[in-house]
């Protein structure tokens, strides 16, 4: 039977990434992504700015909304200091398959836990599964229509401190609007947009960077 886009593209990497360098694995998905096929990575231009914003943050505690493939997790991953607690959230179990295996391939595999499940069912899991109290560093990527009540939930559950750091991919496509109107007018975050594009196109898109103030 055919194969899928995530499948297709795992083979890409393990034939055309050096194993245990995570820079290979994502030169090697953005070729696959340029040259192949498009992939919904949040790809190296907004990738870029996600490096940056990680660098910045330097964070103890780190929770990825929506893993897909891994592309983002390896991105973040590599940059995050030893001991660091990072754990990304994945919906579909097929891409659960896939990013455990790009994320081998990549030798980043103890820095990170993949958990399968939806944001809504394990957000409130946090603490008493993962000994987590709170994240310094959560980027949103999973589904535009969760982000906001994601957000409210990480309030209820006490999983933001004053300096939290959230960034927002595809607040402009596929869209966030009512997240976006959220973060930016709510007097406990403060917010800023960063524009880029469309991972592998010219279409506008960009992140939204909001910091929790307490
Ligand atoms: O569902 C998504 N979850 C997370 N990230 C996405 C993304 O970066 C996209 F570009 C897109 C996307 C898909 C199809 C389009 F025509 C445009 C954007 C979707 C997602
Ligand atoms: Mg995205």
């Amino acid at each position: 039977t055919r194969s899928t886009r995530p499948q297709r593209m795992l083979k890409a990497v393990q034939k055309n990434a050096t194993k245990g360098n995570p820079e290979s694995v994502i030169s090697a998905i953005d070729y696959f992504c340029k040259h192949s096929e498009w992939a919904m990575n949040v790809g190296d231009e907004k990738g870029s700015i996600l490096d940056s914003v990680v660098t910045e943050v330097n964070p103890s505690t780190v929770l990825e909304l929506g893993t897909y493939c891994g592309y983002s997790t390896v991105r973040i991953a590599r940059l995050l200091s030893p001991g660091t607690k990072f754990i990304t959230l994945e919906f579909n179990p097929a891409n659960v398959t896939v990013a455990r295996q790009i994320i081998a391939h990549a030798g980043i595999q103890d820095k990170v836990t993949v958990v399968e499940g939806s944001s809504g069912d394990l957000i409130p899991q946090m603490k008493e599964r993962f000994g987590i109290t709170t994240f310094d560093f959560i980027f949103l990527d999973h589904w535009k229509d969760r982000y906001l009540p994601d957000i409210k939930l990480f309030e209820e559950c006490g999983l933001l401190r004053k300096g939290s750091v959230l960034l927002a991919d595809n607040v402009i496509c596929p869209g966030a609007p009512e997240y976006l109107e959220y973060v930016r007018n709510s007097p406990r975050y403060e917010s800023r947009y960063y524009p880029a594009h469309l991972e592998y196109t010219k279409v506008e898109d960009g992140l939204e960077k909001s910091v929790f103030l307490g």
